[in-house]
């Protein structure tokens, strides 16, 4: 059942500029998916329609049923969370704890189930040996797990990560990974905006791709990295293990490690 919608939703900030145009997408409950397309594409002002930090100029965007044009970001936060493309511009407490705790006591949850939250969320985001600490004494990679153990916390059914790859090292991108699946598992649904075509390859079935403020895929991460049309479209590449398949001319639409070596394996014989 959809749970999120934005239905013919434009932007335009307030010096004009039109960020968004005409743009349709619906999530269900547990889903996952990935936004991808260049920068400035419109995809940071779309997410943030989804939690009510924007508001459309055009269209509707519904949250369980809810118009966000007529409830309060805060009402919004509660249903969908956005975890920040830059951790600087989310954190605002000194020490880890206080940081992560500040989104459940707002909701006024008890001080049990806050405790609980906090402590929940520190461990799915890998942060729990840091929660005494002063995030800015914490690199970037990990202030960005801290912002996100923050919006986990708020318990919210729709999760939104803002480049939760960029500067991240293969374990850090593993712990996103297990990240996305557990929270996939509880029932909640993740919306992924990353310039890491592997990491889109490697963790989502759904691929949205946006170029010049507009969707133009919404499909299977397969049919979207096979689509030379709207890869040029949008400048984007092709996962490596793809662009292999596709330099030896092997396999059909193959995007994963497995899949190649199993046609190489196949051509040998
Ligand atoms: N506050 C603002 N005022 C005016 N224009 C803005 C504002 N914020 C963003 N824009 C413009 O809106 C367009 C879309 O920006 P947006 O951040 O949504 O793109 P994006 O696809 O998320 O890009 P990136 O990958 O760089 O984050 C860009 O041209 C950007 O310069």
């Amino acid at each position: 059942m959809t749970y999120l919608s934005l239905k013919d939703v434009s932007f335009s900030y307030p010096n004009g500029f039109q960020a968004v145009q005409h743009v349709n997408m619906s999530f269900d409950k547990g889903e996952s998916a990935a936004i991808i397309g260049q920068n400035g594409a419109g995809k940071t002002t779309t997410v943030k329609m989804m939690n009510g930090l924007l508001k459309p100029t055009e269209g509707s965007v519904i949250v369980d049923g809810w118009d966000t044009k007529d409830y309060s970001t805060a009402q919004i936060s509660r249903k969908v969370g956005y975890v920040f493309q830059n951790p600087d511009d989310q954190i605002f407490h000194n020490d880890v704890y206080s940081e992560i705790e500040f989104g459940p006591k707002k909701l006024g949850l008890s001080e049990e189930v806050v405790k609980a939250n906090v402590l929940k969320s520190a461990e799915i985001a890998g942060v729990t040996d840091f929660l005494k600490e002063n995030p800015y004494n914490l690199p970037y990679s990990m202030r960005k797990f801290v912002t996100i153990a923050s919006v986990l916390a708020m318990d919210s059914n729709v999760i939104i990560l803002d480049e939760p790859t960029a500067g991240q090292d293969p374990g850090s991108l593993e712990i996103i990974s297990n990240m996305i699946k557990t929270l996939n598992n509880e029932g909640k649904t993740v919306i992924t905006i990353t310039h890491d075509m592997e990491f889109v390859a490697n963790n989502f079935e759904r691929v949205i791709v946006m170029a010049n403020c507009q969707v133009i895929a919404d499909r299977n991460k397969r049919d979207v990295f096979w689509d030379f049309d709207i890869l040029e479209k949008a400048l984007l590449k092709q996962p490596h293990m793809s662009k292999i398949a596709n330099a030896l001319q092997i396999g059909d639409k193959i995007i994963s490690r497995a899949e190649l070596i199993k046609e190489i394996k196949k051509v040998q014989k």
